[in-house]
């Protein structure tokens, strides 16, 4: 198997995360220009939601369950978000790169608000044959509670533990994770809580940089670091020539 870059673009810049499914096409643009002009390595592209689909499961409450009153906020949700998955991939591919978009409602299963079951055999298939899969934040069906949001930070963490992923970043709309206006360069589990991370400041119902960071800590205990940096930085994770933000990984020996 080849070695597979798992890669977020997070909702924040993407889309104009205080209005309502405002996608921001210049900025796919730029970042779809980017990707075609890099070629060949193996990439797993992961989206968030940001205006479309965060405001739509809070207002149906999708976190808390399914009650019978909320089963077509599943719909919505997952119809706002795909909405933001066809602009990403129609970005790509008028680009030139081989993107297909690939929806989690259809192929994970969670229990609790956490993945149990997701089939990635095929995502790995596409990478060998040169396309690029477009994933993204979702509704999933729950065992225990009818349906749960399960994040594209959820998602980064389980397809670079399936895919064997050792280059993951997380590009998101700040240098990396802040702290007293200053980026901290590395996270673990020995610091995370001298830190003050906070959720999104904006409608978010994933926690934010603090539902990011836990999520990436987990994958920091299966032995895998990702990398938190600003969108303009992209290049330089790709090309491991220093993104300024913030690594996630274990404990420093
Ligand atoms: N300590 C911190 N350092 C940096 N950002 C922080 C911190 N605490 C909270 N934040 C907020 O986290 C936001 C990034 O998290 P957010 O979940 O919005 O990103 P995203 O992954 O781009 O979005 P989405 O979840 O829609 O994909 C920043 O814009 C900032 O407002
Ligand atoms: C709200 C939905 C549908 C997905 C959330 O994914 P995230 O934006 O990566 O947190």
């Amino acid at each position: 198997m080849t070695e597979t870059v798992v890669l977020k673009l997070g909702g924040s810049v993407i889309t104009d995360k205080s209005g309502e499914c405002a996608i921001d096409h210049a900025r796919l643009r730029e970042i779809a220009a980017h990707l075609a002009a890099r070629g060949a390595a193996a990439l797993v592209l992961v989206h968030g939601a940001g205006s479309c689909g965060h405001p739509e499961a809070r207002r149906y409450r999708i976190g808390d369950g399914l009650t019978g009153e909320n089963v077509p906020g599943i719909y919505e949700t997952h119809a706002a978000v795909s909405r933001l998955n066809a602009a990403v991939v129609g970005s790509l591919r008028d680009a030139g790169v081989e993107a297909i978009g690939i929806h989690p409602l259809d192929l994970g299963l969670a229990e609790g608000g956490r993945l149990v079951s997701f089939e990635t055999r095929h995502i790995v298939e596409m990478t060998e044959h040169g396309i690029v899969p477009v994933l993204h934040g979702d509704v999933v069906m729950d065992r225990l509670q009818g349906s749960c949001i399960v994040s594209g930070d959820q998602l980064v963490t389980r397809l670079a533990v399936e895919l064997s992923s050792r280059r993951v970043g997380l590009a998101t709309d700040v240098p990396g994770v802040l702290q007293n206006g200053s980026v901290v360069p590395r996270i673990d589990r020995e610091n995370v809580a001298t830190l003050d991370i906070g959720g999104s400041g904006k409608t978010d119902v994933t926690g934010g940089m603090r539902g990011k960071i836990m999520e990436l800590l987990e994958l920091a205990d299966a032995g895998i670091e990702s990398h938190i940096f600003h969108v303009s930085k992209i290049d330089r994770f790709l090309d491991d020539t220093g993104h300024g933000g913030t690594t996630i990984g274990r404990d420093a020996p």
